[in-house]
């Protein structure tokens, strides 16, 4: 086999990425896609412009992820990201996609207080905005939200390691480093599978433990700062296209230069304006 057809599955095969089928991705693909080995992208969207370029370009499963709060609204954390703010964001991103399975972020305070409690948010953003699955933060912490969520049919992604809504208490360190913390990973990441979790993202965990975790659930493990041993890949994708504004995390790659690149067109629109060569005969009526 070449190497080219080693990474491009040909086109109608039954693989998660850039596959060509026209019905939406569910949580079964998923499972399907750990059983024959295969690794696969997820990247987060906020709106439905973007979600329909990731959608396009094959990628099969788009968070709409609270860091929206970081890259979108100007916040400093994810913690004061709302219910409203994330309803309004997954609903726009459904709406850009036919394709990509698209999980919703449990915002901070949509499920702490409880089970029902997050039954109830993770109810409305499947109904006002559609999304096929929501991930909340947090193992053991999250078993009976966990569990009440998957009994009522709404699939949920568990989210270990770095949580970044618990930043007040735990930092943005790396997570699970000392032997107590990487047992307490491991058993948060099955004690979540057991709760009926689809999957579990790790995130800021040393390689070798995520791969540890990988290999020991039958869950398909997303890492971000994780190593190239767990079953898929998330990034934030203003992060890995080099939109984000200041500092991005270490283990992000950058992939593209946007904000050069846009801010290149803002100055060139400028000057024509500036400068009377826009608009031109071409864009105008009479
Ligand atoms: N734009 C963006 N990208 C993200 O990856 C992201 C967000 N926002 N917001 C929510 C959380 C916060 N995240 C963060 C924030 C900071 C670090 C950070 O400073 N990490 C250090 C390593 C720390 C260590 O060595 O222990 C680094 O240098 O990358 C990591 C993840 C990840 N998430
Ligand atoms: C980085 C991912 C996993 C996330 O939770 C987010 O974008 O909010
Ligand atoms: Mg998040």
């Amino acid at each position: 086999m070449t190497l080219q057809a080693a990474q491009k599955p040909a086109a109608g095969s039954k693989t998660l990425y850039g596959g060509k089928g026209t019905r939406r991705i569910t949580v079964h693909d998923i499972a399907a896609a750990k059983e024959r080995g295969e690794k696969w992208p997820m990247l987060t969207a906020y709106d439905a412009m973007t979600a329909s370029v990731f959608d396009e370009a094959g990628i099969p499963v788009i968070l709409v992820g609270d860091s929206m709060g970081n890259t979108h609204l100007g916040y400093d954390t994810t913690v004061p990201v709302t219910m409203d703010e994330m309803t309004l964001l997954s609903a726009a991103v459904v709406r850009g996609t036919s394709r990509a399975l698209v999980i919703g972020d449990l915002p901070f305070g949509s499920y702490q207080e409880g089970p029902v409690q997050a039954l109830r948010h993770a109810t409305r953003l499947v109904k006002e905005a559609g999304v096929g699955a929501i991930k909340l933060e947090g193992g053991e912490r999250s078993l009976p939200q966990t569990e009440l969520i998957v009994q009522a049919g709404i699939p949920v992604m568990s989210h270990l390691g770095l949580t970044p809504q618990s930043v007040n208490t735990m930092g943005y360190r790396v997570q699970g480093r000392d032997d107590e913390a990487a047992h307490r990973l491991l058993r948060d990441a099955k004690a979540a599978q057991e709760a009926g979790a689809f999957a579990v993202v790790l995130e800021l965990v040393p390689a070798e433990l995520a791969a540890e975790v990988t290999r020991s659930l039958h869950i398909p493990t997303v890492g971000i700062g994780a190593g190239a041993g767990t079953d898929a890949q998330v990034l934030v994708w203003t992060d890995m296209a080099g939109l984000t504004a200041g500092k991005v995390p270490r283990f992000t790659k950058q992939y593209a230069n946007l904000r050069q690149t846009l801010g290149d067109a803002a100055k060139a629109f400028a000057d024509d304006v500036t400068g009377g060569t826009f608009p031109q005969e071409e864009h105008s009526f009479h």
